[in-house]
């Protein structure tokens, strides 16, 4: 697990300067500054152990994580509608291991994270562990919720490429308008010299331009090509708590908050272990078989649907064990075939990263999340795989502590004080699999990420660049007056063949998977899982998918508000087809 300072709780300056949310606030639920009082603490606790012995609810909603929670939050904005989460983590309110944005590392590996490894990766990296979070709210309770709003040119891609037309940047962009969180640049008075100066360095070495406001850029000229500065985080800057999916959008409404809603029933430490068909109609997902920790087992039904937010690993594995995906696969692990849909796991990919050490002088004394600020380029503009000119292929995060886990294993020393540049691939073409090992519920599945086995080798020559400008980077003033010595790979390391060899093998993820029940058009592609037009399962009636699975690829930059809006988007719709099927039924009892 990487080094955590552990910096505890901040005492930020009372003149911090609280930061706009753009959304639409109704009845004024915001909370990112809410913090329930002990009677509330023990209310909502109090009802997570009641047996709830209801087990029909118009939606079911399997995993109360970052997309889970917009769809609950705005499901139940109709009192007439009843919707039960079932979510595999405990609750967050009160968690302040969860809650101080600060403090993430420390969940790294922790009982609240399911820790998926990586299969054996030939050109790549075969240690890397895959954090998902197990804990209301999701990865978005875990991550370092840097906040960028996609590039109008990544949902064009899914638009024009993809075979999702009603995904173009014109129609899904007003959804980052109406998110929940409180989105802001990092609060000045909060931004380290360290980090500044890497900034000045930044910009002075690569001539990108210092951005105040990355997501202003992009939701006023629709993305940038290059660019440096601090990041847009979602964080509440008085007290650096998160303002995660599940503080903004759940904790106002669940039994402790302000604005209560009995239509919601969050099934807490509830693991959702498979589909359940229609006895009549086979392709029909009627609900859901759940266990709670307990060991208690129920099933859930849905009067009208089932939505998946299980998460980019846990949703193709659900589909999986409950017979939906390749024939072949399933015949080969024994799970009887319910529904044959080739695409399901397949199409995995990432935001994969590398890492380069310097050791400094001393810890910067404050940071926000320990890596409050980055760098994009554009690096091989004549090998863009998608024609994307204008848009940065490589990006940056620095890093103030010793990330050093993978160099460590290389022999690597590690150092108490460091500064880590880690450049990552924004568009990278490696695909590989999500599959089963077996038929056993409990057993991993195996994620075979295919890193570095893209067939022109573009991902590793993006990481070498990016190593090469990370270098000239730190021999630039003020920024390399806080630096010691380069810890990995070491200034012996420098032809490209000697980069990338480095790079690949000290790679790491930014733990962004993806892709592995992608949206389209199945007439067009059949590894399709998804219709893009309203996120229903290919050839299944009662069930659909929102969270990163249904990404058909990642945007440029890091993937939460694209998830976000993606599933403010699946709410509107699920809204209006369930008006429209009222509206049907009513119109069919006319005399
Ligand atoms: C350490 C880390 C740092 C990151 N940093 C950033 C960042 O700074 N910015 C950014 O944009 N992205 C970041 N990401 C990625 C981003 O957080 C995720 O891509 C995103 O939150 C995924 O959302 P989701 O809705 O698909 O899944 P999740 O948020 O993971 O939600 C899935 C939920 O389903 C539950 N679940 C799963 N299976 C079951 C089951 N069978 N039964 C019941 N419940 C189940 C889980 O407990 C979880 O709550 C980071 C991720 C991690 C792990």
């Amino acid at each position: 697990m990487p080094i955590s300072p552990s910096p505890g709780k901040k005492n930020w300056d009372s003149d911090a300067v609280h930061g706009q949310t753009t959304e639409d606030h109704p009845k004024g639920e915001s909370s990112s500054n809410y913090q329930p009082s002990a009677r509330e603490r023990l209310a909502s606790l109090a009802s997570q152990l009641v047996p709830q012995g209801r087990t029909e609810y118009d939606y079911i909603i399997v995993g109360g994580g970052t997309a889970g929670a917009v769809l609950a939050n705005r499901l139940t904005q109709d009192r007439n509608v009843s919707v039960a989460v079932i979510e595999g983590g405990p609750t967050d309110v009160g968690n302040d291991k969860v809650l101080d944005l600060s403090r993430w590392l420390e969940m790294l590996g922790s009982e609240l994270d399911y820790d998926y490894p990586t299969t054996q990766q030939p050109r790549g990296n075969s240690f890397i562990r895959h954090s998902r979070a197990r804990v209301l709210g999701g990865c978005s309770s875990h991550n370092t919720l840097i906040s960028f709003r996609p590039f109008n040119a990544d949902l064009d891609l899914w638009a024009s490429y993809y075979g999702c037309p009603s995904w173009h940047s014109s129609q899904i962009q007003p959804y980052g308008d109406r998110l929940k969180m409180n989105i802001i640049p990092i609060a000045p008075q909060q931004r380290n010299q360290v980090a500044r100066d890497w900034v000045e360095a930044s910009a002075s070495v690569t001539g990108a331009p210092k951005i105040a406001d990355f997501n202003a850029q992009i939701a006023h000229r629709g993305g940038f090509t290059e660019g440096v500065g601090f990041f847009n985080i979602a964080y509440d800057p008085y007290n650096g708590n998160r303002s995660s999916a599940s503080v903004a959008y759940l904790h106002p409404i669940m039994p402790h908050g302000p604005h209560r809603r009995d239509n919601l029933h969050l099934f807490l430490e509830t693991w959702a272990r498979h589909l359940i068909f229609d006895e009549k109609d086979e392709k029909h997902v009627r609900g859901v078989a759940v266990r709670s920790k307990y060991g208690l087992e129920k099933t859930l039904t849905a009067k009208k649907e089932v939505i998946l937010c299980a998460g980019a690993v846990d949703t193709p594995r659900l589909m999986l064990l409950s017979g939906i995906g390749s024939r072949s696969d399933l015949d080969k692990i024994g799970i009887p075939v319910k529904h044959e849909l080739s695409g399901v796991g397949e199409n995995l990919h990432d935001h994969p990263e590398s890492i380069i050490i310097w050791e400094t002088r001393d810890t910067p004394p404050e940071t926000v999340m320990s890596s409050d600020a980055g760098l994009f380029l554009k690096v091989l503009k004549d090998k863009e795989p998608f024609g994307m000119e204008n848009v940065p292929d490589l990006m940056f995060h620095i890093y103030q502590v010793p990330f050093c886990d993978n160099t460590k294993r290389l022999g690597y020393p590690v150092p108490d004080h460091a500064i880590c540049m880690t450049p990552n691939i924004c568009r990278s073409q490696a695909r590989g699999k999500l599959s089963l090992a077996s038929a056993d519920p409990n057993e991993k599945p195996l994620l075979d990420f295919k890193y570095f086995e893209d067939k022109d080798d573009y991902d590793a020559q993006i990481l070498v660049e990016g190593m090469k400008w990370a270098r000239k980077i730190a021999e630039q003033s003020p920024f390399k007056e806080h630096l010691v010595r380069e810890i990995a790979p070491g200034p012996d390391v420098q032809s490209d063949e000697a980069l990338s060899e480095y790079a690949r093998r000290a790679a790491h993820t930014v733990y962004h998977p993806a892709g592995t029940c992608k949206m389209g058009t199945y007439e067009k592609d059949e590894k399709v899982v998804v219709n893009e037009k309203d996120l229903r399962v290919v050839g299944l009636k009662g069930v659909r998918v929102c969270d990163a699975s249904v990404l058909p690829i990642l945007p440029t930059i890091n993937p939460m508000l694209t998830i976000l809006m993606v599933a403010e988007r699946a709410a509107d719709i699920l809204i209006t087809d369930s008006w429209a099927q009222e509206e049907g039924k009513r119109r069919q009892q006319w005399p």
